[in-house]
């Protein structure tokens, strides 16, 4: 637990850095502001959650000699607030055997190794797992699944490639159903550029599940890259055209200088943020907390951390 806390604020590291430069200020005066504002929008929390905090500090604080302390608690209490809401665990539902969870992304964003460390998470649970490689343009990632597969003895169903993804799900719904396994993780490709052939895939993938069970999928994960920053942005607009995204993981926060992108997906889009990754290694995945993201990307700081621990949540959040 504090090896992982440890290491997401490691990996949160070069976000805070960005805010900390402008923390460096002793009196609250205006270009301490527009200083704190530019570096709040660097660091991706966008511009809504950048203005609110500007709008408090400036209420409440302006001209005052504030300690780097009080800028960093009231900034680490506020992004709690826009993280609190969307800080939702990821548990299969229990009522359906197989829990199917179709993950989607663009390339590279981490999908398949996400469904590796998740299939570890709930093996470890004492769940039982299994992956479609539904991805089929990328022998690669095949190949990946299947080591996870043996490494968390799930089973993978596979076929060649270029072949057929619905195929692979409807193959994997019904042995899943058969063995009654609990969780049910579909991996798919993601091609941005070609947006029509992306809804056709994953409309097909869905349909031909629904053969075997009309409420499938149970959920639909959109897996997110946070050193692509703003870009996720864009990202959950589209994915959300086609196909009713019910949660995000954000993946690669170690050693991104854009951790903020978080804050900003979460004011904008108010989906859960079930997990995120900040490694490649099966441990390196994490629930997601509000206060412990916020305390890392912030920066921790004396009693910070103690009382951070209880942010009561917003009036009508
Ligand atoms: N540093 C870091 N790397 C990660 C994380 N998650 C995934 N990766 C790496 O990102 C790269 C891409 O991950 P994949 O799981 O292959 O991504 P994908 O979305 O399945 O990619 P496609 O199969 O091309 O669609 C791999 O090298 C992973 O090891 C993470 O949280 N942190």
């Amino acid at each position: 637990m504090s090896g992982f806390f440890s290491r997401l604020k490691q990996g949160l590291t070069r976000s805070t850095q960005k805010l900390n430069a402008a923390l460096n200020h002793r009196q609250l005066d205006e270009a301490a502001l527009e200083d704190l504002e530019d570096a709040l929008i660097g660091a991706d929390l966008g511009p809504v959650v950048a203005q609110r905090v500007i709008e408090g500090f400036r209420e409440s604080r302006f001209g005052k000699n504030v300690t780097t302390e009080e800028i960093q608690e009231a900034l680490a209490t506020e992004i709690s607030r826009v993280l609190q809401p969307v800080a939702v665990p990821f548990e299969p539902d229990g009522q359906h055997k197989p829990h199917v969870v179709l993950v989607v992304g663009v390339n590279g964003v981490g999908k398949t190794t996400t469904i590796g460390k998740m299939s570890k998470w709930f093996r470890d649970q004492g769940k039982s797992v299994m992956m479609v490689a539904g991805d089929t343009f990328r022998a690669a990632a095949v190949e990946q699944l299947q080591v996870w597969g043996e490494r968390t003895g799930a089973p993978v169903i596979s076929g060649k490639p270029g072949g057929d993804a619905a195929g692979l799900a409807f193959e994997g719904i019904k042995r899943a159903k058969e063995a009654g396994t609990d969780l049910l993780f579909v991996d798919t490709a993601g091609r941005l550029h070609n947006k029509g052939a992306l809804m056709e895939e994953l409309a097909k993938i869905i349909r031909v599940m629904r053969k075997f069970d009309e409420t499938a999928p149970h959920s639909v994960l959109l897996v997110l890259d946070a050193t692509t920053g703003q870009n996720a942005m864009e990202q959950v607009r589209v994915f959300r055209e086609l196909v009713n995204v019910t949660g995000l993981i954000v993946t690669k926060l170690d050693g991104s200088a854009r951790g903020g992108i978080v804050v900003a997906l979460a004011e904008a889009f108010k989906l859960p943020v079930h997990m995120v990754g900040v490694g490649e290694k099966a441990e390196d995945l994490r629930a997601f907390s509000a206060q412990e993201f916020a305390r890392g990307l912030v920066g921790d700081s004396g009693n910070l951390a103690a009382r951070l621990v209880d942010v009561p949540p917003t009036e009508g959040a």
